[in-house]
């Protein structure tokens, strides 16, 4: 009944495992293993490879309990011993018919674990819970209805005995929400619809009528938890339809938020809107990630977001109280400045009909992939991308199987990518350090750190990387001949560190020697 490592998963887990998406309830995806050093990271050498059976790019982030590794790839499960790589089981299912856009991309970002039960999205957006010890499935709830568009890539997140969950379809024109399953019985226990129907607090940043069930503010990353507040912290997407605002008049809440919610009740306690009335594809899904921290001069509880805005947020997280936003893109053209409320003064450019060159691209400034927070050094690490793609925006009609961006985005053949790893000091709102990528900026790696002051990425030139947590300086790389579309992680088995990623259809691992 208790789930697993409960007390440490609230905490940064003090053992080996690794039994949720980003490690723990704070979203840090900060490892408190220290057999790998700045002096010794030379001497890592991989270990072993799954090679998922599934042929798409893997974006999964396994999740490890007691020497257990749970891995995901499109709809199949696998359980791997974690020392060796040996599969213990394989619950397969086939990719659904019918999906469109991400929902059909045969993207899956793991499990989450209770007990002696694991628990999955499918592509359709059914939960699946599973057997940790067989694989068999013991239940299946289709809990997205009523819109063939919905679809599910995100790893669910487990809080005092419920399963909570997401859904994509955000560029689709559904209706977003995060809803709480019993982890039991896969009763529904609550559901939060980020999109107000016509009446609730929000409606007004809307216009009458049945927009509201196109909304989009999707859910698709797992959010953060603090159990001390008792209060989830979730990210939601875009509006949709993504490019044409005409149809959306208002600040369209609760899209683009960061969204804080009662985990017993599903009852809303704050929200912040980074993107009011988003006209570029600017979901704030990225991890909000939970830091304790004397800021200015207080002991604050602090959540942090890099937005696909390209900027970096600071908020009160007991209050959602907006404290700090510092520009992390280089370059960027669609807001002036970011005010004393935290809210974007927008510059003139919009999409339009003719197609306007805007930064950051549809792709965002960053993305899904982990940021990473060091308890060690206090610095925020994230990977962001330097890129600009034409906005062109027309009215289209919402329609099912068939994407509702109401148009599109394109780069000119000009347009070079081009990704850094950041080192953000939030105490000082200012970077420690920019360390510029070789690559195409076509990977889409994650970060995490570690307490021996080490930070490993995957880098945009298809290779893993462990770097220096203070200075940036490359201490080790091994190339996975794939790109990697995935966030890393690390684990012990009986006192043996690993650090383990996903690069293309394979999972590759690591260990000193
Ligand atoms: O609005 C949505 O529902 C939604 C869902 C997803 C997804 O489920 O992966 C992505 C996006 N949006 C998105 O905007 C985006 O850039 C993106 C990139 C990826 C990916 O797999 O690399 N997924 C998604």
């Amino acid at each position: 009944q208790t789930p697993a490592r409960a007390t440490a998963s609230a905490k940064s887990a003090p053992s080996g495992d690794w039994p949720t998406y980003n490690g723990d309830y704070t979203g840090r995806r900060y490892s408190s293993l220290t057999q790998v050093t700045p002096e010794n990271a030379h001497a890592l050498r991989a270990q072993w490879v799954f090679h998922s059976r599934n042929a798409g790019v893997l974006q999964v982030t396994p999740v490890v309990v007691a020497g257990v590794m749970f891995v995901t790839g499109s709809n199949d499960a696998y359980a791997l011993d974690a020392v060796t790589g040996k599969t213990l089981w394989h619950h397969a299912r086939p990719v659904s018919d019918g999906l469109i856009d991400d929902a059909s991309g045969h993207i899956n970002r793991g499990v989450a674990v209770m007990g002696s039960q694991i628990y999955m999205e499918t592509d359709n957006a059914h939960l699946l819970c599973l057997d940790a010890r067989s694989g068999n499935l013991l239940w299946d709830v289709a809990y997205a209805k009523d819109n063939r568009n919905y679809g599910a890539t995100s790893a669910p997140l487990v809080v005092k005995g419920k399963v909570l969950v997401g859904t994509s379809g955000g560029d689709d024109g559904v209706r977003g929400f995060v809803a709480a399953f019993d982890a039991q019985t896969g009763k529904e226990a609550w559901r939060f619809w980020t999109i107000p129907a016509p009446g609730e607090p929000g409606s007004e940043t809307w216009p009458k009528g049945d927009i509201y069930l196109h909304g989009g503010g999707t859910t698709w990353m797992p959010g953060t938890y603090d159990p001390e507040l008792n209060t989830i912290f979730w990210g939601t997407g875009n509006s949709s339809p993504d490019f044409d605002g005409s149809v959306r008049e208002g600040d369209n809440l609760y899209t683009d938020c960061i969204i804080a919610l009662d985990p017993d009740t599903g009852k809303l306690k704050w929200h912040f809107q980074f993107t009011p009335h988003d006209l570029n594809d600017f979901d704030a899904t990225e991890t909000p990630v939970l830091v304790d921290a004397i800021y200015q001069g207080r002991s604050r509880k602090l959540v942090i977001q890099a937005n696909r805005n390209g900027f970096i947020y600071t908020l009160d997280r007991t209050t959602g109280e907006f404290l700090s936003a510092k520009q992390f893109s280089l370059f960027q053209n669609w807001a002036k400045e970011i005010d004393a409320k935290g809210r974007p003064v927008r510059t003139a450019l919009v999409p339009n009909i003719e197609g306007a060159r805007m930064c950051p691209s549809y792709a965002g400034a960053t993305n899904w992939f982990s940021p990473s927070y060091s308890e060690r050094t206090h610095l925020f690490y994230f990977i962001s991308l330097e890129d600009c793609t034409v906005f062109s925006a027309k009215p289209e009609p919402f329609e099912e199987g068939k994407e509702y961006y109401s148009t599109g985005a394109k780069h000119l053949p000009t347009e070079n990518m081009k990704k850094y790893l950041l080192a953000y000091d939030f105490r000082k709102n200012e970077f420690a350090w920019r360390s510029p990528q070789v690559g195409d900026g076509h990977s889409s790696a994650g970060v995490m750190s570690t307490a021996t002051g080490l930070v490993a990425f995957g880098d945009d030139a298809q290779e893993f990387e462990i770097a220096n947590a203070t200075t940036g300086a490359p201490l080790w790389h091994f190339n996975v001949g794939q790109q990697i579309h995935a966030s890393p992680m690390s684990y012990a088995v009986d006192g043996k560190q690993y650090f383990a990623v996903a690069a293309g259809s394979d999972l590759f691992t690591f260990a000193l020697p």
